[in-house]
């Protein structure tokens, strides 16, 4: 049997017109100007129900899309079962390096740690990296679990354990099962996503004993006002719903809330 072995896939191993990227938990190369889909897109394809035959290749292809899902679960399952009491935290994939919001991610990583907690994020840049750096330098367990997106993505240094989702759905479930709490850094539409889902499912009992604290007053300060103003105001909300999100100004009291809680 030969033993001729493909190069490795790496970054930093160029192949003119290409590109490395991640699929799931597979590194693959494509090429540099096709078009990616994601398999969240391939998922959530509306197809007409009037094409015969887009129907009945759809039908088979979701069929054994289950099964990806399933495996992605499994996979997803066994990688983090051994994880003890955890804090995932969220934040913008945008935070700069160096700047005062990175350096916040930074303190709630590594005070966590001290607090005896392991830290969970997206994986990614930004919030996600300034919290697993902090989680990391302080020896602490910091885990990453990154998503498939259409463009290039990074897993990023500071981790002892990462993963790639293919689905967003799946990972999000990782998120919430293997955490006792969610700490919300400043961000934008995925950190917004993120942060209600967490409030739908401990306000629908879900999840219970679950804190989930906002870093930063002066951030997320006005999307409260407006929930005490417009949902509140207006029943679609009830008064003790707005006592599940704590607001607090630094990483010191952010970890003190979840100290507070008594999760473990
Ligand atoms: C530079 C760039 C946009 C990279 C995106 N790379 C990402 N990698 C991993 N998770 C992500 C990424 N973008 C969004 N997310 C998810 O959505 C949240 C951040 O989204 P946003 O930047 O607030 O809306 C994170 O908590 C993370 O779980």
């Amino acid at each position: 049997m030969s033993d001729v072995r493909p190069e490795p896939l790496e970054d930093d191993v160029p192949i003119e017109g290409t590109q490395v990227r991640y699929a799931g938990a597979a590194k693959v190369r494509v090429d540099e100007d096709s078009e990616y889909v994601t398999s969240d897109e391939n998922l959530l394809e509306w197809v007409d129900p009037r094409d015969s035959t887009k129907i009945l290749e759809r039908t088979v292809r979701d069929s054994w899309r289950v099964l990806r899902i399933q495996s992605e679960f499994v996979a997803g399952f066994d990688a983090l079962e051994n994880v003890s009491e955890a804090v995932t935290v969220f934040g913008s994939a945008r935070s700069v390096p160096g700047s005062a919001e990175y350096e916040m991610g930074v303190e709630v990583g590594r005070r966590l740690v001290e607090a005896g907690y392991a830290v969970i994020t997206g994986g990614g840049p930004g919030a996600m990296e300034a919290t697993n750096k902090g989680a990391f330098l302080a020896g602490g367990e910091s885990i990453g679990l990154n998503i498939e997106l259409p463009f290039e993505q990074h897993l990023n240094p500071y981790l002892t354990l990462g993963m790639h989702f293919r689905y967003f759905f799946v990972r999000k479930t990782m998120f919430v099962k293997y955490a006792q709490a969610f700490v919300c850094l400043p961000g934008g539409v995925g950190t917004l996503d993120e942060l209600f889902e967490a409030l739908t499912l401990v306000q629908t009992g879900k999840v219970k004993r679950f804190p989930i604290v906002l870093v930063g007053r002066a951030f997320w300060g006005p999307l409260l006002d407006w929930m005490r103003q417009v949902l509140l105001a207006d029943a679609k909300i009830s008064p003790q719903d707005l006592d599940l999100i704590t607001v607090v100004d630094t990483p010191e009291e952010a970890v003190d809330v979840v100290i507070a809680s008594g999760v473990r």
